[in-house]
């Protein structure tokens, strides 16, 4: 099958060069009791024969309050935050010496690297996180990435690791993301409630349908399958393709590096975006809304123009210059994301306005456009 010259079949899979394999909590933690470090040994020896065969394999991990938990001798997991990141701090630790301890085995390397929202979404640290990664790459290490459950607050986490793996495959601009989990892929429903449901073998990343199937998680994972489409399509963004899949099956990464029709696989539908709107997109956090009429949609969807105050109703949120807003229909259907040249008092201001009266209204123009094309992203 071929889309958009994009290729649609398995065979996306047996040709990756470079894969971010991500382990969620289902699985990694044994019912609860800790780290499963039995099956994480056996997910090891999978990823260093990817290695072997000359495949650039980065790992997302979850695990780290699991393991501090045990480590603390704690029963129930706790909600209180500073709870939660004492156990991250010691359960991390544990996470980093179990991989160490297993690639050694093989004679690889690994290193720690935990990574915040803010690592992601301020453009230099972007770009610091990304050459440090593309470095240990390079150098034939395992980076085993988590996120910095330490010193993140409700506010700020992702939360789940499938959002954090799907930026680390658009940061490294991975061929594939791998999403290991405790069900053997997306289902048409959660076959915890469903028994009869049945497995989704291929998909569009992108396919609104796919989203209306995914369920929550379970009790030990975060996001379930809602986290990991709407990670398949980040991933799509920069060209990747996304196999959710069962961890327990066996040799599953490397039957599904194989091309066998394991799990499902969602696959990009558009060109891969550039980089930085990419970076754009991959925001998750904007200050403010912007309505816009249905010309300006329309020249936005279709031309990517800029966007001009005179396509503007409203404007809602407490934005400043340089803020990431988030463009809507007058339906309230998102449109496009950006960052604002006008901060939200002058842009009520000059909404509905053409933009050579700008100056007059707010007595200086930073820019005739309220969104300039190079910083905003059709979603
Ligand atoms: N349509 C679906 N197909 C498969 N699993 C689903 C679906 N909807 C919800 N789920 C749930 O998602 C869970 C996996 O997500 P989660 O618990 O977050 O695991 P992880 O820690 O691996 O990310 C499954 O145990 C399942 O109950
Ligand atoms: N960062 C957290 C894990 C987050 C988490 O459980 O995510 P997921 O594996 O997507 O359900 C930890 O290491 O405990």
């Amino acid at each position: 099958m071929e889309r958009n010259g994009q290729v649609m079949s398995r065979e996306a899979l047996v040709g990756a060069r470079r894969v971010v394999v991500k382990i969620g909590s289902a699985l990694l933690t044994n019912d609860g009791r800790g780290l499963d470090e039995a099956a994480i040994g056996g997910w090891v020896d999978q990823i260093a024969a990817l290695h072997r065969r000359g495949i650039e394999v980065v790992l997302v991990s979850s695990g780290a309050v699991a393991a501090g938990m045990v480590r603390l001798g704690w029963q129930v997991r706790p909600s209180a935050v500073h709870q939660l990141q004492a156990a991250a701090a010691v359960g991390q630790n544990g996470l980093t010496e179990c991989y160490e301890g297993h690639f050694a085995r093989h004679g690889l390397l690994t290193a720690q690297v935990l990574l915040t929202h803010d690592d992601l979404s301020n453009r230099k640290r972007y770009l610091n996180a990304r050459s440090a990664l593309r470095t240990l790459v390079d150098l034939r290490v395992v980076p085993v990435v988590n996120e910095n459950d330490t010193v993140v607050t409700d506010e700020i986490r992702f939360g789940d690791n499938d959002t954090l793996g799907a930026l680390v495959a658009n940061l490294l601009e991975a061929d594939a993301l791998v999403i290991l989990t405790d069900q053997d892929g997306l289902f048409d429903a959660d076959p915890r409630h469903h028994p009869e449901a049945r497995l989704i073998r291929e998909g569009r990343a992108d396919d609104p349908a796919l989203a209306a199937v995914a369920g929550g998680g379970g009790a030990l994972g975060r996001g379930g399958m809602a986290t990991k489409v709407r990670a398949a399509r980040l991933a799509a963004r920069s060209g990747a393709v996304t196999a959710i899949a069962g961890g327990r099956q066996a040799e599953v990464l490397t039957r599904l590096i194989e091309g066998e029709r394991l799990g499902t696989l969602l696959f990009p539908e558009r060109e891969p975006m550039a980089a930085r709107k990419r970076w754009l997109a991959g925001q998750l956090q904007v200050r403010g809304t912007l309505t816009l009429d249905a010309g300006a949609v329309k020249v936005l969807r279709s031309r990517g123009s800029s966007l001009l105050p005179v396509g503007v109703k409203a404007a809602a949120g407490n934005f400043v210059r340089g803020d990431m807003v988030l463009c809507v229909d007058e339906a309230g259907e998102r449109v496009a994301k950006g960052l604002v040249n006008y901060g939200v008092d002058d842009a009520l201001r000059i909404l509905g306005r053409p933009s050579h009266q700008i100056a007059g209204i707010l007595g200086f123009m930073e820019a005739p456009e309220l969104i300039h094309r190079d910083n905003l992203v059709v979603l």
